[in-house]
């Protein structure tokens, strides 16, 4: 996904579900008594939604903001975009990593992440890296991402045709790791808990967003999806049509009665969001879990 300017003119449901849901966990978030916070976000994109919405919320004398990405065309359009905004910076991370850079472990009081973690198929390697970004003594985290969407069915009737085949061999690559489970919460409950995380709300959102008009449409799969770079630009069109003809044959385009006072055709998208929000617990209280392991019957604590 490298279409930035694109991305960020066509990011509408990302940023109204981004913007709602901060607007919710704003007083969650244990921010620091002494204002000095350090916040890295996941898979910022161009960086609008981090600077439109998390920036503002941090303390005046926040230590520092980090957006990251894996794409390096990302990165360089929010710097430049951002360049005058003090202590903020975004640099390259793929969050699924084996091994977190040295500089970043461990130095970070909040780690957020808004519709990326749908396109990282190793979740068990991305927590571990989430939990190993926040500072030993605490810290917290908050992921939004799709479970389910409806573009993913429509990507795998894709690649049966014949037409797109060769361009979407490896289709399962970009389908959320979440979206055929049978209770995503749970399964991502459990790789919480596996990262080490202790304290953790994990809720499946069932949410509906309806794109107004075809282009629309066009233009949001457009900004993100990772076949048209490999299909050559003279069937760009023919590709986002199909893509459409496949969404009327789901039934997601409203019918023209109820559509009458719409001067536009509209589509509905209905998706389930993951909203985790998790703490890690202090190093000196994980010692105390640690020692509980060896005492039997201890009362009390837990
Ligand atoms: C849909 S955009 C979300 C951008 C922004 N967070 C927002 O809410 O608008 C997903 C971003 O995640 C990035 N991404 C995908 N896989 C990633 C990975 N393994 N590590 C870090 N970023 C990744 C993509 O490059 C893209 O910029
Ligand atoms: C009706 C229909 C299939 C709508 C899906 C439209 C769309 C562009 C969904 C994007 C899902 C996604 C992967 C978003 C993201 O990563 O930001």
């Amino acid at each position: 996904m490298n279409l930035a300017s694109l991305y960020q003119r066509a990011n509408e449901v990302q940023r109204h579900d981004a913007k709602l849901i901060l607007s919710e966990y704003a007083s969650i978030l244990q921010w620091r008594s002494d204002g000095q916070d350090s916040l890295l976000d996941v898979g910022s994109g161009p960086g609008n939604v981090l600077m439109d919405f998390v920036h503002p919320l941090l303390p005046k004398s926040f230590e520092q903001l980090v957006g990251t990405d894996v794409s390096m065309q990302m990165v360089r359009y929010a710097n430049k975009c951002y360049e005058r905004y003090a202590r903020t910076q975004f640099q390259v991370l793929d969050i699924g990593c084996e091994e977190l850079p040295e500089q970043l472990k461990g130095r970070f009081d909040h780690v957020t992440s808004f519709y990326c973690l749908h396109w990282v198929q190793n979740l068990r390697a991305a927590l571990r890296n989430i939990y190993n970004l926040l500072r030993g003594e605490g810290g917290d985290t908050l992921l939004v991402f799709l479970a389910t969407n409806p573009i993913y069915e429509v990507y795998k009737v894709l690649q049966s045709d014949a037409k797109w085949a060769s361009y979407m061999q490896d289709v399962d690559q970009f389908i959320s790791p979440l979206h055929y489970s049978t209770d995503p919460v749970k399964q991502f409950e459990e790789l919480l808990n596996e990262a080490g995380f202790v304290y953790k709300n994990v809720e499946l959102r069932s949410e509906v967003f309806v794109y107004e008009g075809v282009q629309t449409l066009k233009d949001n799969v457009k900004a993100i999806c990772p076949f048209l770079e490999r299909i050559p630009m003279a069937q760009h069109e023919e590709f986002l049509n199909d893509f459409v003809d496949i969404v009327v044959s789901m039934n997601l385009k409203q019918d023209t009665k109820a559509n009458a006072e719409h001067s536009q055709e509209r589509f509905i998208s209905p998706y389930k969001l993951i909203v985790a929000y998790a703490r890690k617990s202090p190093d000196y209280l994980q010692n105390v879990f640690n020692d509980l392991g060896n005492v039997k019957n201890v009362k009390g604590v837990m």
